[in-house]
């Protein structure tokens, strides 16, 4: 069928068609058609939306994304004739009746992804699938091999190559600005890649932006490394591991992270920059993506047998996840935060003492510091003012303002602080209650956003003390996040009062116990 182009100014896949045109070529909402035309020849464009107001019979409507493939001008002619569905939603299919995908099966999932052959909710499918029938070792290993195979790939010729990464899950873990500064400045080459928040309010990728520019190619990340001993790159805009982040953008909305996705997430983009020995961080607690040492070790051992099928040595820490690191939440909170560190501060002790525990595991992993060491090494080069200055190296090497001091970082214009209603102790902090109000606040996209913690577990509290205080960049947001924050109540504080339940009832004035 032929028909006239118009460009629709829309960030997003796809193509609009009047209903009656649809109905003429059998294509319904949601299928895909092959749009050709002599200037781009065939491309199989994305889904179809139909219409019956919103465009006249006879022309096509082309969203801006697919348009960049297609380079259509307005009031072109193009030929439409209906696609053949991909055959990875078949494979999707059999995740979801619960069979094992072999690795073709995964391959051509990956591909597809890759190549924006599969929607959103289809990619979706594929999440929730894996979430419900879970994938193993075979599978996870097949769909970390497709994640890298089908992006660019980093070989340094020099090593050892050092890297680490946090399964996240725990707010304020900004460990990675902390640990990638300890050893590029011992040293060793570190070519750190994270990616965005996924069930946080902001992963290291976010946080890097508030000091520099985080997207480059996989040959400028390997350039700026082997320049300054290390980068934090978001993985997302390299090319490593390009599934991933068209994976991730899916679990976000659900803050759910699937474990054999997440494996091959975290190890493929390990395995692409050429890492030789990894540092892997496991936060455990009642609120994180592992509840218990049990879980954290099970996990532990299948990142240390995927390690050893790609001819990587991984090394894990469960480390103590049941409150945030440090107290700080959201990108500019946890980049002053971080820098206060850097610079010498010597609180908050939990933020300090686990960068250096994972530094110290790399360094050792790495030989630069013997068993049992690596975390005293770490400290060392932390308090010696060279972490802070490789620090500088990197944000300068990535196009940031090197001398930034934390002092002159600030978060969100409005705030709130909620305190405390009564006299007692902090008895629970729930990690899940805290990200929702950063992120209902506006972190991670709004830099300013998230939120301090003044109280921890434990913290004895006065009736009127703070317990933590809340950013935003937007008012609205702010008062969103008060209405969330006084309906979860994050942070539990009780004397020897647990709770006192009202006797809400009308009592009539003279009623007596009189069984009459
Ligand atoms: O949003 P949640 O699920 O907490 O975790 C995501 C964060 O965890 C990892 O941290 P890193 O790159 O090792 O610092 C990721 O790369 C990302 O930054
Ligand atoms: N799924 C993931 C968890 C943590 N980090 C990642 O890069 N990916």
């Amino acid at each position: 069928m032929r028909l006239t182009v118009r460009l629709v100014d829309i960030a997003a896949r796809g193509i609009l068609l009047h209903l009656n045109d649809a109905k003429s070529l059998g294509v319904l909402t949601g299928d895909r058609v092959v749009i050709s035309s002599p200037s781009s020849g065939k491309v199989t464009a994305d889904y179809v939306e139909t219409t019956t107001t919103l465009i006249e019979q006879g022309r096509i409507g082309v969203y801006h994304h697919t348009n960049e493939l297609l380079e259509l001008t307005e009031g072109g002619v193009v030929d439409v004739s209906v696609a053949g569905r991909p055959v990875s939603l078949d494979y999707i299919k059999k995740k979801m009746e619960g069979e094992k995908l072999n690795r073709e099966d995964i391959r051509t999932i990956v591909t597809d992804i890759v190549q924006d052959r599969l929607s959103p909710s289809e990619i979706t499918a594929f999440v929730v699938s894996s979430y419900i029938n879970q994938l193993d070792m075979d599978e996870i290993e097949s769909l970390t091999r497709a994640m890298v195979e089908t992006g660019d790939q980093i070989e340094f010729h020099s090593g050892p190559i050092v890297d680490k990464h946090s399964i996240g899950g725990v707010p304020g873990n900004k460990i990675s600005l902390i640990v990638v500064p300890i050893i590029a400045a011992s040293g060793l080459l570190i070519p750190k890649t994270s990616s965005r928040a996924i069930t946080g309010a902001g992963g290291t990728a976010d946080l890097m932006e508030v000091l520099a520019p985080v997207e480059f190619s996989a040959s400028e990340v390997q350039e700026m490394t082997i320049k300054t001993g290390g980068v934090i790159v978001w993985g997302g805009a390299t090319n490593i591991a390009p599934a991933d982040d068209k994976i991730i953008i899916q679990e976000y909305p659900f803050k759910i992270d699937q474990i054999g996705q997440m494996i091959a997430s975290v190890m493929a983009k390990k395995f692409a920059v050429g890492a030789d020995v990894v540092a892997i961080d496991i936060p455990v607690g009642k609120y994180c993506k592992v509840h218990s040492i049990e879980e954290g070790r099970k996990l532990a051992r299948q990142f240390i047998e995927l390690g050893e099928r790609l001819n990587m040595r991984v090394e894990c820490a469960l480390t103590y996840g049941d409150a945030p690191v440090g107290r700080a939440i959201g990108p500019k909170l946890e980049i002053k935060e971080a820098l206060s560190v850097l610079e010498g501060s010597d609180s908050p002790r939990s933020l300090i003492q686990k960068s250096c525990v994972i530094a110290g595991i790399a360094l050792e992993l790495a030989g630069k510091a013997n068993r049992g060491e690596g975390a005293n090494v770490a400290l060392e080069i932390l308090q010696s003012g060279k972490a802070l200055q490789k620090f500088q190296e990197i944000i300068k090497v990535q196009g940031g303002k090197p001398d930034i001091a934390s002092a002159q970082i600030t978060a969100g214009e409005h705030f709130y602080t909620v305190r405390a209603d009564s006299n007692g102790y902090v008895i629970d902090l729930n990690n899940h209650s805290l990200i929702t109000i950063a992120r209902t606040a506006g972190a991670p996209a709004d830099h300013g956003a998230g939120l301090y913690l003044h109280a921890k577990h434990g913290t004895s509290l006065s009736r009127g003390d703070p317990i933590f205080t809340i950013y935003a960049d937007r008012k609205w947001r702010l008062e969103k996040a008060i209405e969330i924050a006084r309906r979860l109540r994050p942070v539990i504080v009780e004397g020897m009062l647990i709770d006192r339940v009202p006797n809400v009832r009308e009592w009539l004035p003279g009623r007596s116990r009189n069984h009459d």
